[in-house]
């Protein structure tokens, strides 16, 4: 990240964490460089610098993230020299950020009466909203519930409660609403934040006595977003604070959304009150992804890498089959592609399933799927009435024959198995069988419809 890249950052935290703050904390911090990982920043006073570590950390290695650098940690330092800082040059007119004025510092954070700018939001993903969010059966309905909230109006489920598994776009819908709420009523105070975060500043209150400002600032929102809830069961007080909060404003008639890796039944060590609190609105989930979702988040992500990598060329099949085989996880999916793009620029060669394997290898072996040859073998023969011996053994009738390709062709598509290790498990058969097998069917998959029909019904049992 170069100098200039900070600059322009600076208008995006301006605004992230409002106008006082951004004077008051970020204004007066140098931006060094990032050497190995870490961006130096200067400071007047190491006072500043902790301030800020603590209370803005994250948010500046997220943006500098965002934007691209490779940041892990960031450092403060006080120069020896600090007459050649601007902060200190500027403390001609204002008052000097030494230890006298750190006092005023603090003490101007208690006191201001402006709610808004001490909002402890966290920012948002531009690139999480409805317009990138590919709907598909598994997630329609959550999406429809995120639709309806991000509408604002009317309160009609509160809360809305999201859960599902990792990575399969509960974030990115709480964004989405986010967004979708701040763009129809720019005004609105919606608050964002993990739970993690809201546990975070619940206990630096009470560490610095700030627990009015903390109820004040919680119950002036109108929408609170809280994601990964589950990540406060068991922690008593913060748990019993977060419920104080909820009342107030589900009595304030204030929209709240919140999410959680499993129901608000399953979590574990969450007070019973809170649970049924939880569920006292809309609880939807976000199914576990099908192909034809993971299909269409493919496709819908390739336009930007194509944006980014114009003169790269993409093998259809390629997209098919990373949504057969990286079935668990959209982030992983998402990682898969971007890996891809910049490994294929990087050695200057097109997108073929050669490269993809040779690239990706690592990511398959560890979402390799659990379904073995035998299942395959068992499930065909059954499909078209016939016997395993049937379908492994010499008989070359078409009738076998058939769904013995059919069997070879999903053995490829959906298991890591090599072409000569399947040519074993079909009674010993040569490589070059199996690879005319699997050819065969991928021409008639386009021909013939009955064989494209078989074959997406089979692939949906043996997925189920
Ligand atoms: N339906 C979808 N359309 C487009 N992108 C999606 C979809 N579902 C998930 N993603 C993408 O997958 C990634 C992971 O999603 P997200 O962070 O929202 O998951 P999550 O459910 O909050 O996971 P976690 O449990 O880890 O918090 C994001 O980059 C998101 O944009």
């Amino acid at each position: 990240m170069t100098k200039d890249q900070w600059g322009a950052l600076q208008g995006q935290l301006r605004e992230t964490v409002g106008a006082n703050n951004f004077t008051n904390w970020i204004e007066p911090l140098q931006f060094e460089g990032v050497t190995d990982g870490v961006a130096h920043f200067n400071v007047p006073t190491s006072f500043l610098g902790n301030y800020v570590q603590r209370n803005f950390g994250d948010l500046l290695l997220y943006a500098m993230t965002n934007a691209g650098a490779d940041v892990r940690r960031i450092e403060f330092d006080v120069p020896a020299n600090k007459a050649s800082m601007p902060a200190v040059s500027r403390a001609a007119n204002t008052p000097d950020r030494t230890g006298q004025t750190q006092t005023k510092a603090t003490q101007s954070m208690t006191s201001r009466a402006d709610l808004a700018d001490l909002l402890p939001s966290a920012p948002l993903d531009k690139r999480f909203t409805f317009d990138t969010f590919v709907v598909g059966k598994p997630n329609e309905l959550a999406h429809a519930a995120a639709r309806r909230v991000g509408e604002g109006g009317e309160v009609t489920f509160n809360p809305l409660f999201l859960y599902g598994g990792v990575g399969l776009g509960k974030t990115h819908l709480m964004h989405a609403i986010a967004w979708e709420l701040k763009s129809r009523s720019p005004h609105l105070n919606v608050l964002y934040l993990s739970a993690e975060q809201f546990m975070y500043r619940f206990v630096q209150a009470l560490r610095d006595r700030k627990m009015m400002d903390f109820k004040q600032i919680f119950r002036s929102v109108d929408v609170l977003m809280v994601d990964d809830v589950q990540f406060i069961a068991g922690k008593d007080s913060t748990q019993e604070e977060f419920f104080h909060t909820f009342n107030a404003l589900v009595d304030q008639n204030k929209q709240i959304i919140i999410s959680a890796d499993r129901a608000p039944g399953e979590i574990k060590d969450m007070e019973n009150r809170i649970q049924s609190r939880l569920q006292s609105g809309l609880v939807v989930d976000l199914h576990p992804t099908d192909y034809e979702l993971r299909l269409g988040i493919l496709h819908s992500k390739l336009a930007t890498h194509r944006l980014q990598y114009p003169e790269l060329e993409l093998d259809e099949k390629v997209l098919e089959f990373l949504a057969h085989r990286i079935s668990t996880n959209v982030r992983v999916l998402e990682g898969a592609l971007t890996r891809l793009f910049a490994f294929a620029s990087l050695v200057g060669r097109p997108i073929t399933m050669e490269l993809t394997q040779d690239c990706l290898a690592d990511v398959l072996r560890a979402s390799e799927r659990k379904i073995t040859i035998e299942e395959i073998q068992r499930q065909v023969a059954e499909h078209y009435n016939i016997r395993m011996s049937e379908l492994i053994g010499p008989k070359r009738l078409r009738v076998f024959a058939r769904p013995r390709q059919v069997a070879m062709y999903l053995c490829k598509q959906l298991t890591s198995r090599s072409l000569p290790e399947i040519g074993r498990r079909f009674g010993g058969r040569d490589h070059t069988t199996v690879m005319h097998g699997v050819r065969r069917i991928e021409e008639l998959k386009v021909q013939d419809g009955q064989i494209a029909e078989d074959l997406e019904m089979l692939r949906r049992t043996l997925e189920a």
